[in-house]
């Protein structure tokens, strides 16, 4: 398989922070402080880059679920860590690096939304539209088909997540 670069680093990170300018707009008027959720492994970067770039305050946490084997959902989400602190009344941001078939957001919604947070919103770097999902996501970076993505935070049998831009392997 031959790695090909999709999205450069400069546009990877130019939209991150157009997002994060997104975010904080949405926000200002609501709450002083984000709670933000970061999904490992993969979100770890688009993550950091994105609450560095939010000009107000953001707690956060982390869960951490997989549910990939190659390039091929097994559609059995593996919880290995979990929030551990109480969402209640709180305004919650899950950010994920990519959205594919939405059963890893969907299986994280579900759960957050029995801590009862003020609110619950999504922000995903990459949305794949190779069928529909049906989970709005209120934040979206790129938009992409069908294809397998690396780089960014995003793997191939743990093999690309460091790569500082988005590719795809052919
Ligand atoms: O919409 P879906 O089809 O569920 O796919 C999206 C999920 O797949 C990847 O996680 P993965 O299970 O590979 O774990 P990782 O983040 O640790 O690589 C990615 O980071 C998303 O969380
Ligand atoms: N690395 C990677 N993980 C995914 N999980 C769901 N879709 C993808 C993808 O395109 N690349």
């Amino acid at each position: 398989m031959q790695l090909k670069v999709l999205y450069d680093e400069l546009t990877v990170r130019q939209k991150i922070k157009q997002m994060a300018k997104e975010i904080e707009n949405y926000y200002k008027d609501k709450t002083d402080t984000i709670y933000a959720i970061c999904v490992l492994k993969g979100s770890i970067h688009f993550f950091s880059e994105l609450v560095l770039n939010i000009n107000m305050n953001v707690d956060y946490s982390f869960v951490h679920v997989s549910s990939y084997a190659g390039t091929e959902s097994t559609g059995k989400i593996r919880v290995k860590s979990w929030v551990e602190e109480s969402l209640e009344n709180k305004y919650v941001l899950v950010v994920e690096d990519i959205v594919d078939t939405g059963n890893t957001l969907r299986y994280i919604l579900n759960y957050l939304k029995k801590q009862r947070p003020a609110e619950l919103k999504i922000a995903a770097l990459v949305e794949k539209k190779k069928y529909d999902h049906g989970i709005p996501i209120d934040f979206v970076g790129f938009t992409v088909g069908d294809v397998f993505l690396v780089g960014y935070g995003l793997d191939y049998e743990e093999k690309y997540r460091n790569l500082p831009y988005i590719g795809y392997l052919e």
